[in-house]
């Protein structure tokens, strides 16, 4: 299968959801609100994830979609005003839309997982977001717990990583089996993609989480020293750093558990699009004991721990030197 029809769709909705999300920056300053597990929602993440699911369900009626987000919040009578936001936030991209219809294509994301289904990270990294800082739309779809299509729409991110003060604004694109690219968001070519190569020491750096509670930065940085990376890390917010490790920025992203949540399961949309993308750049994912991350047991990454992605060449000595680490020190 060629899957054409599958990324224009996931191409338009990304594109449709990133542009949502830069007008809410334009015109507010996006508040948080907290969601049951403590963790932050605004009104342009539930903006996105409706305009998403539309897309894809309008394209693809049959598959079950499984988002981050719900509409049972935004349900309430307290929460009306933020939800006639969203709504307005929506008619930029979907004029005849209502709240009702709002609600509805939100909660079109809370579909179970089957043998083919998408799974869309309205905004990935909302800390990143609230701090005018890195986040990505990410959507995916999997069949048989493999990432056939994988798109991230990385709004804030440099097109070259190198110049950080020129334009902004990175699509991700792969495809199992074609290969991955990149294109800035405001159109133009797409540019295939290829990891780092062992020679290339200059690119030899690693990328993690902003936020200390998502990873542990102790052990990422020991492991990274370990393997002979010596400069500090980069640290950014979102699946961006796949896109970092796909284009041969960086050699290694490590997200292994926090001490703070040594039980926390990753889930599904945090990693299914980035996966593909840097798979298809020429490079390996797996989680923390090398075992490839299984996307067919539910919205979290049930059998999995902790993840390393890397340009393949180093890989096996990171999960030789975790070997060594891992028992010492998580959860110290
Ligand atoms: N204890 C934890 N360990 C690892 N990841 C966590 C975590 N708590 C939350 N996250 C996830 O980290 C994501 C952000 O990743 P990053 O730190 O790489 O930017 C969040 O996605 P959302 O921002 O979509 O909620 C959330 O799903
Ligand atoms: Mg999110």
């Amino acid at each position: 299968m060629s899957y054409e029809s599958e990324k224009q769709v996931a191409i338009q909705a990304a594109l449709a959801a990133a542009r949502l999300c830069q007008r809410v920056h334009q015109e507010i300053v996006p508040q948080a609100i907290e969601k049951n597990d403590r963790s932050p929602v605004t009104v342009a993440d539930f903006g996105s994830q409706a305009v998403i699911c539309h897309t894809i369900a309008a394209a693809f009626p049959n598959d079950p979609i499984v988002g981050e987000e719900d509409a049972a919040v935004l349900r309430q009578p307290d929460m009306a005003t933020c939800l006639q936001q969203v709504t307005h936030y929506v008619q930029s991209e979907i004029p005849d839309a209502t709240p009702e219809a709002v609600v509805s294509w939100i909660d079109r994301g809370n579909g179970g997982i089957g043998s083919r289904y998408w799974t869309l990270d309205p905004i990935d990294g909302t800390k990143g977001f609230l701090r005018q800082d890195q986040y990505a739309v990410a959507i995916a779809l999997i069949e048989n717990s493999d990432v056939k299509v994988g798109v991230l729409a990385c709004p804030a991110l440099p097109i070259d990583l190198s110049q950080p003060t020129q334009d902004h604004g990175v699509l991700f694109v792969a495809v199992r089996g074609q290969g991955a690219a990149m294109m800035p968001l405001q159109g133009g070519e797409p540019k295939p993609i290829h990891v780092s190569t062992a020679e290339q020491a200059d690119r030899l750096r690693f990328v993690e989480s902003v936020e200390s509670g998502h990873g542990n930065h102790d052990l990422q940085d020991a492991v990274a020293k370990a393997v002979g990376i010596q400069a500090s890390s980069i640290r950014m917010d979102s699946q961006a750093k796949y896109g970092a490790v796909a284009q041969g920025e960086a050699a290694l992203y490590l997200r292994l558990p926090s001490p703070k949540s040594p039980n926390y399961r990753e889930k599904i949309w945090d990693h299914a699009a980035g996966v593909l993308i840097v798979e298809e750049a020429g490079g390996k994912v797996t989680d923390m004991h090398g075992a490839p991350l299984k996307f067919s047991l539910g919205s979290t990454l049930e059998a999995n721990q902790g993840v390393v992605v890397s340009n393949g060449s180093i890989h096996e000595g990171v999960l030789q030197v975790l070997r060594e680490q891992l028992t010492t020190s998580i959860g110290r």
